[in-house]
């Protein structure tokens, strides 16, 4: 046996001893579950204690089939920072060991200590005399897999002359990763973070950042380590408002939700914008004028002016009998009152019972002149009082929402009081109701309805807020929608991910520092990530060269990857020419994915079927990972990655939106391994400026 397979063997044996011990640890949290019940010393106890053992128990026994460890940092006996000097940790998703005196077999990749396993580099050691990574190939499908290799750098020595310097290439390790074909959902990437993005994941958590991506540079596995990273620095912290992660739709989030549990964080919520505000189901579509006007900043504005018309100047003195007085609040100090507590700029709500609070103090004052200081009782009759309440409700009446929005789209006058200088006429004509519902209970919102019914609430009531907020394709979030986010970051943190030149709605955001402010974060920093591991150079000049078309400034990207394909078909008939391509890709590893035009899909997926490939959706991926080919719009491709990707006439892809050329660069970027083009129509401008 050569010194190699012994260290083979030796960690292998590591391993066989984690499983061992991580099966005692599940056992152990199991059985938690039925001590703890027993030693608590109340009902309510015993239900808390339980429940956050049973969560941890089955958390521990939900953890995935994946190796327990990916990596070994071997600390150099001089120069390591004290404590670390001469040893050695495994590093895995989560620590093993049972006993907390005593160091882990493996330590958690978020700990402290595994930050040199990200950062160490020849020119900055840290400490770290040996670099392990080690390599795993599955056994068989659903099994856990198998301790292959391991591939050691030596940081401790400087590389010989003319030698490569070993921390300088991608490593075959984190090469196999990036090449590895893309079947079923995301993965970690935990093995294989770069320094650079590993910056990022590590930021405090008072740091909001936002991470400027091209397409495939791994913000979306940022923002998911990140969301880990912090919920294990800070759980308590985090937990107690929890975190959220907003991504652009189901498909998207469907994409991505192993990933957490994957590194042993469960419970995430994990919603679309539309979600998150959905206080309705939406079920009204609003002309793109209207809904341009409605995503507008400056609707914050109308939706204000439209709640506090409601508070007005009293119109009568308060009048209150009390025993053989007859307490009273003259009209003057009422209006100052009312006054008063508008410039507070307070919730609405808090706003009306400050009113109310505030018109008693002023009946306590005159009540303590004539007969000293009175009861509690006393003090809660004059707040029910029915002079009272009738200032209260006058003044400053109960506002909801819904019927404050419906009277502004459905009264011309209101909207016209509102909105005076702040939208012109014809914008207030987009978004007048033509048929008024009959009611505020039976109004039908739009999308964009419900994030200004999200404002108005907002105004009246300040929402909860989370202790962490995580935005993916950020870049497409109107003002109004970020303010809704906003609401909910409150003194919490944001990342931010995204990249302008992937901006495919009508609002996108053309710069940073704009989309920030409204986020209510206007001093993130913006970091750039632009070493892409998803598309091949060959596909990453493409699009590069399409930036120039895009009216943004990012900067261009760099791929990892020099293996790609890139094949542009004029065909008579994209159908046919469609199946042959997803056939001739079939005969190879991996995903397929066929994207078209949104109305262009069926007819592909129906000559698919015909020819006897089965084909999914997006939003319906199939569960077993066999039906490999998926026929998708080119609107619900964002975020998603396929090994093989058909574009079928990028032409109708351009010309389906206003901002169809940033789509197009969508789409194009989706191709882990082999983009091909197929086309009738004349390609689209953008894309014929970009091959010149
Ligand atoms: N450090 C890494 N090691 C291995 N794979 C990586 C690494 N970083 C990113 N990847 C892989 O690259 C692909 C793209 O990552 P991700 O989806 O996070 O990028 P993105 O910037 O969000 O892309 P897009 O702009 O298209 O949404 C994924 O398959 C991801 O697993």
């Amino acid at each position: 046996m050569t010194s190699l397979d012994a260290e083979l063997v030796s960690e292998r044996s590591h391993h066989e001893t984690c499983r061992a011990v991580m099966a005692a640890m599940v056992e152990g949290a199991a059985e938690h579950v039925v001590t703890g019940e027993d030693v608590s010393a109340s009902g309510a106890d015993a239900e808390a204690l339980g429940y956050t053992l049973r969560s941890r128990a089955r958390e521990m026994a939900e953890l995935p089939e994946t190796p327990l460890f990916f990596g070994r940092l071997d600390f150099a006996e001089s120069g390591a920072a004290g404590e670390h000097r001469g040893g050695r940790y495994h590093i895995g998703r989560r620590r093993i060991g049972i006993d907390p005196t005593v160091p882990p077999l493996v330590v958690d990749w978020r700990a402290p200590i595994s930050r040199a396993f990200y950062r160490a580099s020849a020119r900055d050691p840290q400490g770290v005399a040996v670099r392990r990574r080690f390599g795993w190939a599955p056994r068989s499908a659903g099994a856990a897999e198998d301790l292959t290799s391991f591939e050691d750098e030596h940081l401790d020595t400087r590389p010989d002359p003319g030698e490569p310097d070993p921390a300088s290439g991608p490593g075959a390790i984190l090469a196999g990763e990036i090449n590895r074909p893309r079947v079923g959902p995301m993965r970690d990437i935990v093995a294989t973070i770069q320094p650079e993005q590993d910056d990022l994941v590590r930021r405090a958590l008072t740091a909001s950042i936002c991470v400027q991506g091209a397409p495939g540079t791994g913000k979306t596995a940022v923002g998911l380590h990140r969301a880990a990273f912090l919920l294990y620095t800070h759980p308590r912290r985090i937990q107690r408002g929890g975190l959220l992660i907003v991504g652009p739709n189901r498909a998207f989030l469907h994409y991505i939700s192993e990933v957490l549990p994957a590194l042993g964080e469960t419970g995430i919520r994990q919603a679309t914008i539309d979600d998150e505000v959905g206080r309705h189901p939406i079920r009204a579509r609003d002309e793109p004028a209207a809904e341009v006007v409605k995503h507008d900043a400056r609707m914050a504005t109308v939706l204000r002016r439209a709640l506090y018309a409601r508070v007005g100047a009293p119109t009568e003195p308060v009048v209150i009998p009390d025993g053989s007085y007859r307490r009273r609040i003259p009209l003057d100090e009422l209006a100052r009152i009312v006054e008063r507590v508008r410039a507070e700029d307070t919730p609405y709500e808090v706003g009306r019972e400050r009113v109310r609070a505030r018109a008693v103090r002023v009946l306590q004052l005159q009540a303590e002149r004539n007969s000293g200081p009175p009861t509690g009782e006393w003090l809660r009759r004059m707040g029910r009082a029915r002079g009272l309440a009738a200032f209260v409700d006058g003044s400053w009446p109960k506002a909801g929402p819904e019927e404050v929005l419906a009277e502004l789209l459905t009264d011309p006058d209101a909207l016209a009081r509102a909105a005076d200088g702040v939208l012109t006429p014809a914008e207030q004509a987009a978004i007048h109701w033509t048929k008024p519902p009959r009611s505020a209970r039976s109004a039908r919102w739009s999308a964009a309805d419900l994030v200004l019914l999200d404002e108005i609430a907002g105004l009246i009531e300040r929402p909860g807020t989370y202790g962490h907020v995580v935005v993916d394709e950020a870049q497409d979030l109107s003002p109004m929608q970020c303010r809704a986010l906003a609401r909910r970051i409150g003194s919490g943190s944001v990342t931010v991910l995204g990249d302008l030149a992937q901006g495919t709605t009508p609002w996108a955001a053309r710069t940073w520092p704009d989309l920030l402010a409204h986020l209510g974060r206007p001093d993130a920093e913006v970091a750039p990530l632009t070493v892409g591991f998803r598309v091949p150079a060959v596909i990453v000049d493409l699009a590069n060269r399409l930036l120039a078309s895009l009216d943004v400034d990012v900067p261009a990207a760099r791929s990892l990857r020099r293996d790609g394909e890139l094949t542009i078909r004029e065909v008579a008939d994209p159908e046919p020419a469609t199946v042959a391509a997803v056939r001739a890709a079939l005969a190879r590893e991996g995903s397929i994915g066929v994207i078209a035009a949104d109305t262009g899909t069926e007819p592909l997926r129906a000559a698919l079927t015909a020819a006897g490939i089965a084909t999914t959706t997006a939003d319906a991926p199939d569960p077993t990972g066999v039906v490999r080919v998926t026929v998708l719009p080119a609107t619900l491709a964002k975020g998603l990655e396929y090994d093989h990707v058909v574009v079928v006439e990028p032409a109708a892809i351009v010309a389906a939106e206003a901002r169809g050329a940033g789509r197009l660069y969508v789409v194009l970027t989706r191709a882990v391994s082999r983009l091909d083009i197929v086309h009738a129509q004349p390609l689209p401008r953008v894309l014929r400026a970009a091959l010149e």
